[in-house]
């Protein structure tokens, strides 16, 4: 038990002590009011101690001060956890550089251009619910039969209709991640119009697509590294008819606003970077935000009916995150951008029927979407050339197409058989895409190879993502931790400052004031000096106890004595009944305490959960009934763990 060790050492001195002062144990209780400042000194001891044992705190030492001890204890403390954070932060920065170089070799090895396939799931009003001609026997396999043509497409990985959109944005969380990291990233939805491109970018309200949950992971990301500084922006243009226009400022019909300069130009830097000069820059907080100026760019973007969906897009959209990233001390810039893209529906301009502004609409995708699938492939092949300037789709995204940055393809088809042409042909540009059909597949060996190799590396970058998280949790304990011992050690310092300024006692025990202010020594013995500031008595309490004691003292001079005899009496007498009614009077105050001072009272909450010092939850309530209770319970609990008090 915690306070055996009273027995030898403090109970003795009480004991002794008493019986210097003419007291017993058993008188205790009832001890006269001008030995209660002195004979409280060993009680606080206890109190402190019993406290300190139950908070993990200082012991006793009665050649120290308690302040002295308590902050010194506290301050060790406090060093001990801050020694711990700054251990725990290095180790978080190398685990980090370690998820990030993972990352990067699974990114390498899954190739800087993938091109992943989704198919649609059949809708309520599609007439040819077969998907016979199509065939996905692997997850990166897809068979067609056309007039009895075989032909077989291989991609990266192949979403089948009922993936979830949890599972898509699964391959595209760690290209985010990887754009937060300092690179180009480029995420397209490519398709025949109505295959599901919006559906994946934007998704609905139930179902949120690749745009608002990159957008969150963006902040995330940004909001759990503690020694970047990151500030985003956000723009959004479309590439309608092979011009640029800023889908963040408003015009009437498709001129420009008056005014507002909308004449958007590709210009390139000298560091190879691009800009779009007048293009809106929307610098955002939160992915709220961010998704509030996307609402209002969509509903700028070109749409039309076409035959196969009401609203098909008649634009290239390009929504553009450009991200700095300021690397704390190292002083380091850096300045990259994830393009969130959703291409216009590729079509056959036979099939369709378009005539007029449709037709002129799908021949300027159908040239610019020619013009991509030429530029991926040059990459994919690593050509000296990369035919950029074929159109402005290319040419905008010319630095985040380069063979340092990453870029993900995903081609939607249709499961109709209606739609086998379309689908045959986005297969096509996604082959064309990959090289596939220059012959450069890889051996099935090295395929197993590799897979085994990002097997891997996704375990390890799982661990690592765990144990990242694991090390976010235990930072920020200790930060709490931190912040509440550092709460201790200054509340300890002002307290002795305090104590300085306000000395109670001289050495003959009389009163001595130092504060026209402050005139709390009736109610403030020295050992308060261990309870924190804001338990100590306000200006109104002190005077309204003055003015109790002055009603006490004009009632007679003994009756402030009898007073504070009869409820010590109480307590000791009457045991757990008689606490009960202390209890209620405590209540009380704490009621009254907590309408004056609801903070006062919540702080004392904290206090109380942090240090779990039993002491100061009785000494907190800065009235004469409480201070008895104080001791009466630290009495009640030696009396109930000794046989010392029979
Ligand atoms: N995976 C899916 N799950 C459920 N519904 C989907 C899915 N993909 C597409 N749809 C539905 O199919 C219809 C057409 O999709 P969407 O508008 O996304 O096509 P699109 O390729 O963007 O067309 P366009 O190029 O004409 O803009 C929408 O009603 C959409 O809700």
């Amino acid at each position: 038990m915690f306070l055996s060790h009273y027995e030898t050492t403090e109970v003795n001195q009480i004991h002794q002590f008493l019986l210097e002062h003419g007291e017993s144990v058993q008188s205790l209780p009832g001890s006269k009011s001008h030995d209660t400042f002195t004979w409280a000194e060993p009680l606080k001891a206890i109190g402190s101690d019993v406290s300190a044992q139950l908070s993990d705190g200082p012991g006793i030492n009665p050649n120290e001060t308690q302040g002295t001890k308590n902050r010194e204890y506290w301050q060790k403390v406090l060093q001990g956890l801050e020694d711990e954070l700054v251990a725990l932060k290095c180790h978080y920065e190398a685990v980090q550089a370690e998820r990030k170089d993972t990352l990067n070799k699974l990114l390498d090895l899954k190739e800087n251009i993938r091109i992943f396939c989704r198919m649609r799931p059949f809708l309520p009003n599609d007439r040819w619910p077969l998907l016979g001609p199509i065939l996905i026997p692997e997850t990166a396999t897809i068979h067609t039969l056309k007039c009895g043509q075989k032909r077989n497409f291989q991609l990266d990985k192949v979403f089948l209709p009922d993936s979830s959109q949890d599972e898509v944005f699964s391959e595209i969380g760690p290209l985010v991640r990887s754009a937060i990291e300092g690179q180009n990233v480029c995420i397209f939805a490519y398709g025949q119009t109505g295959s599901g491109k919006t559906f994946t970018m934007e998704g609905t309200k139930d179902h949120p697509g690749i745009v608002p949950r990159a957008l969150q992971q963006v902040f995330l990301e940004a909001s759990l590294d503690s020694v970047a500084v990151f500030s985003i922006t956000f723009s959004m243009l479309e590439i309608y008819r092979g011009q640029l226009r800023d889908l963040l400022v408003k015009s009437s019909g498709k001129m420009p606003q008056s005014g507002v300069n909308c004449t958007l130009s590709i210009q390139m830097g000298a560091s190879g970077s691009v800009e779009v000069e007048n293009l809106t820059q929307v610098r955002i907080e939160s992915p709220t935000e961010a998704l509030h100026l996307y609402e209002k760019g969509a509903s700028l973007r070109s749409t039309a009916w076409t035959n196969s969906n009401e609203t098909s897009s008649r634009s290239h959209c390009l929504l553009r995150i450009m991200i700095e990233k300021n690397h704390g001390q190292r002083g380091l810039k850096t300045m990259n951008k994830l393009w969130l893209i959703d291409l216009g529906g590729s079509e056959r301009l036979l099939k369709t029927k378009a005539q007029g502004q449709t037709l002129e609409e799908g021949k300027a995708i159908n040239m610019s979407l020619s013009a991509l699938g030429d530029v991926i492939s040059a990459l994919h092949r690593k050509k000296h050339h990369v035919p950029y300037r074929n159109s402005k789709l290319t040419q905008v995204l010319q630095d985040s197409l380069a063979r340092s940055s990453k870029t993900l393809m995903l081609v939607h088809i249709s499961p109709k058989e209606d739609d086998l042409g379309e689908t045959i042909c986005s297969l096509g540009f996604a082959s064309r895409a990959r090289s596939i059909h220059l012959g450069h597949e890889l051996s099935s060996e090295a395929v197993q190879q590799r897979e085994v190799g990002i097997a891997e590396l996704v375990k390890s970058s799982k661990n690592l993502d765990e144990k990242i998280q694991n090390m976010r949790a235990e930072m920020k304990v200790l930060e709490q931790l931190i912040q509440s011992r550092k709460h201790f050690t200054t509340e300890d310092e002002t307290l002795e400052e305090e104590e300085a300024r306000h000395l109670i006692f001289d050495e003959e025990g009389s009163r001595k004031k130092s504060s026209k202010f402050l005139d709390t020594s009736e109610f403030k013995p020295k050992y308060v000096s261990s309870i924190p500031r804001f338990m100590n008595p306000t200006l109104s309490s002190s005077y309204k106890k003055r003015l109790s004691v002055d009603n006490l003292h004009s009632a007679g001079p003994d009756n402030k004595i009898r007073r504070r005899r009869h409820s010590f009496s109480c307590v000791a007498d009457t045991g757990m009944k008689e606490t009960e009614a202390v209890k209620s009077s405590r209540t009380q105050k704490v009621k009254t305490d907590d309408t004056r001072k609801g903070e006062g009272k919540q702080q004392y909450k904290q206090k109380l959960n942090t240090s779990s010092a039993i002491l100061f939850e009785e000494v907190t309530l800065d009235s004469t009934v409480t201070r008895f209770s104080s001791r009466a319970r630290i009495l009640q609990k030696i009396d109930l763990n000794h046989s010392f008090w029979r």
